[in-house]
């Protein structure tokens, strides 16, 4: 069979909507074969790394997928929790939150999935969740506040490979951002009040976010703008001094240079400039994940103490924040505006006159809840 159709279809069948809540992706375990998987799948990603294919090969093959599978999986062992990696887990409850949410706010049958991008449970697999709960409709939403080409653009691109394995091609929208999303910096900044009143404030705060190639912003990605974009509303919101925050760029991979300033090498001199306390926030991660937990929480402590700091605090990401879920919920109402499932003066009636039976059905009962 050429597409995935629908030879269950009967006319009338409610069409739902469905909302696709997709991260980066995990491996499977925290074992070099999976991480072997993971990272193969995830580099190979020509938005990921822009390189010359051929070239890329035999570094890929030839070197790094020799190496580093086992240094990685040996930092993800130390993060890994009983309900496995952080990130999918976190995830799978924003997918749940979000979806209590937006049922509640819904006139119409609608279904949410959490997918991966790179492992899983893959873009395919949440699609295909959607569209057996009879998806005519869909929302994407990558959990990624900042477009960057590398992570927004290449969820586009899967999600568009999978839809081309589709017969019938649904209504398809995607937030590509949300990097100034009001409710988005509110939940940060109240994050970091928060944080403070219970764990004491730091001389400065850091904004760390995860880079890109610096060659991705010279021809035009738009992440680096967004990410101070975000850090200035922030720092507006708590009444921050200039002096007292700065936006920083964590996870370089490979040689070549990356955005600056690197997140590691400010840290390392933050106490010669004065700083013994800092905070340190990474408001481009929805969910914490090895990024936070293990390169911030864990190495840049050690590496600023090691430096002469003395008090170092994580400011933890959204993750299941009552406030993020309602951010959440609140983008996606916004993004469906027009689209039946959304619309109050939605007529069912006239529904019902055009033989969607079921449909209106369905309907009357989003109606009364
Ligand atoms: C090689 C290039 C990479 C680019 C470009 C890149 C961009 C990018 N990544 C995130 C978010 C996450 N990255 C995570 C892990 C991770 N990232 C890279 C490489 C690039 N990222 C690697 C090789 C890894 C795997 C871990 C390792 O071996 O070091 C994660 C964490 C996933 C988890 O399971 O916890 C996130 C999240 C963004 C937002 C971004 C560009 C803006
Ligand atoms: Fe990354
Ligand atoms: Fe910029």
């Amino acid at each position: 069979m050429r597409y995935i159709g629908e030879p269950d279809y009967r006319h009338g069948s409610p069409h739902t909507l469905g909302i696709l809540i997709s991260n980066l992706g995990t491996p499977d375990a925290p074992t070099p074969q999976a991480l072997r998987r993971y990272l193969r799948e995830f580099l190979w990603d020509p938005r990921v790394v822009e390189f010359p294919r051929v070239l890329w090969w035999l570094l890929l093959h030839g070197i790094i997928l020799n190496t580093r599978p086992r240094k990685s999986a040996a930092k993800y062992a130390r993060i890994w929790g009983e309900q496995g990696s952080p990130l999918l887990s976190i995830t799978r409850a924003q997918g749940q939150a979000v979806a209590e949410r937006v049922a509640r706010r819904m006139y119409g049958p609608v279904k949410v999935a959490v997918a991966m991008r790179y492992g899983n449970p893959s873009i395919a697999a949440g699609l295909e969740e959607l569209r057996r709960a009879g998806a005519r409709r869909l929302l994407i939403l990558p959990l990624y506040p900042q477009y960057a080409a590398s992570t927004t653009g290449s969820t586009f691109d899967a999600v568009s490979h999978a839809l081309s394995r589709w017969r019938w091609v649904p209504e398809t929208r995607f937030v590509t951002g949300y990097h100034s999303e009001p409710a988005y910096i509110e939940a940060l900044a109240a994050s970091i009040r928060e944080h403070w009143a219970q764990h004491g404030r730091g001389d400065h705060l850091l904004f760390s976010f995860h880079g890109i190639p610096r060659s991705y912003l010279d021809q035009g990605d738009p992440y680096h703008c967004y990410c101070q974009t975000t850090a200035r509303l922030v720092a507006e919101h708590l009444d921050l001094p200039e002096d007292r925050w700065e936006v920083t760029f964590q996870s370089r991979f490979g040689k070549q240079q990356w955005l600056t300033p690197y997140t590691l090498e400010t840290i390392q001199g933050l106490p010669d400039r004065g700083v013994k306390a800092l905070d340190v926030v990474c408001p481009g991660f929805s969910a914490d994940c090895l990024e936070t937990l293990e390169e911030i929480a864990d190495e840049s402590r050690e590496a600023f103490l090691a430096a002469g700091g003395q008090r170092f605090s994580y400011i933890p990401a959204l993750n299941t924040r009552e406030d993020h879920a309602d951010a959440l919920a609140e983008l996606i109402l916004r993004h469906v505006q027009g689209w039946p499932e959304a619309d109050e003066n939605y007529d069912a009636k006239a529904l019902r006159e055009a033989g969607e039976l079921a449909r209106a059905r369905a309907l009357a009962m989003g109606a009364k809840n």
